[in-house]
């Protein structure tokens, strides 16, 4: 990290429906060893010392659930607001940085559904963006990524050394992630990440590395990897 201080705000989105995780609750309220999802998500930002508020976006009517159980429970004073989403991530996302202080130099938005975050991608992240303007933490593809037709045939084999999966935290300066998304709510674009809206601005985003603990608990199978995430954590710290 820079010697300066930055004003650093995270944007931490959780109010989508959990559709692909096929569950009563919303998946953002689920248990991964004995601990909500949201809960874990929040803790670390709230525990990182590079970040100076949180703005958490979760459905209209988890909102006083989320104050109560997820909040108050973890003691994050650092959480300014808690608003809701919209239909869309990026709408979700949008009303996150409505709340954001305007003299925080960098935003770092996260989705509240990538518990397994840690502080020094948070870091790295927000130190990318002060430096290009713009930061993706991502992984490099391990599989072979093929594109393929209408008919169900292959149609081209990608370059795997170019290729990378995208996850978030994605960190932007303040001015430039606004103008990106009102620009893209202004032309009807809707992308599935922070990054592309930048990328139509013809502003480069940096990658930064992150990890593949840092995954997005999407379906089932990942909260049985999220487990083992967690023991395997655990049993890291008590070697230490
Ligand atoms: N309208 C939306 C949609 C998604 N998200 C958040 O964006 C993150 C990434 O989305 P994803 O994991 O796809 O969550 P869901 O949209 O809830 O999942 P699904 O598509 O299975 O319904 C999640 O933390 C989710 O809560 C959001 O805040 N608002
Ligand atoms: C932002 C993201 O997590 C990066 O991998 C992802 O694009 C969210 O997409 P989803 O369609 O909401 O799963």
């Amino acid at each position: 990290m820079p010697n300066k201080k930055l004003c650093a705000g995270a944007v931490i989105v959780a109010a989508g429906r959990g559709a692909r995780m096929n569950t009563d609750i919303n998946k953002q309220y689920i248990e991964i060893a004995e601990k909500p999802i949201l809960a874990r998500t929040v803790e670390v930002f709230e525990s990182c010392r590079h970040i100076d508020e949180i703005v958490l976006v979760v459905n209209e009517s988890d909102i006083i659930y989320c104050k109560q159980n997820i909040v108050d429970m973890c003691g994050a004073v650092k959480v300014k607001t808690i608003v809701s989403g919209g239909e869309e991530r990026q709408a979700s996302v949008y009303n996150g940085l409505c709340e954001i202080d305007k003299a925080c130099d960098v935003v770092v938005i996260h989705d509240g559904a990538r518990p397994f975050v840690t502080h020094k991608i948070i870091s790295d992240s927000i130190e990318a963006a002060d430096r290009y303007g713009a930061s993706c933490v991502a992984v490099a593809v391990k599989d072979t990524i093929k594109a393929g037709d209408k008919e169900g045939f292959i149609s081209s084999t990608l370059e795997r050394s170019v290729l990378w999966s995208v996850q978030t935290p994605q960190s932007f300066r303040y001015r430039l992630i606004m103008d990106a998304h009102i620009k893209a709510a202004e032309e009807g674009f809707y992308g599935t990440d922070d990054a592309v809206l930048v990328e139509r601005l013809g502003v480069r985003t940096r990658l930064v590395m992150g990890s593949y603990e840092n995954i997005k608990i999407t379906t089932q199978e990942d909260l049985v990897a999220g487990e083992a995430i967690v023991r395997s954590r655990e049993a890291r710290h008590r070697k230490e």
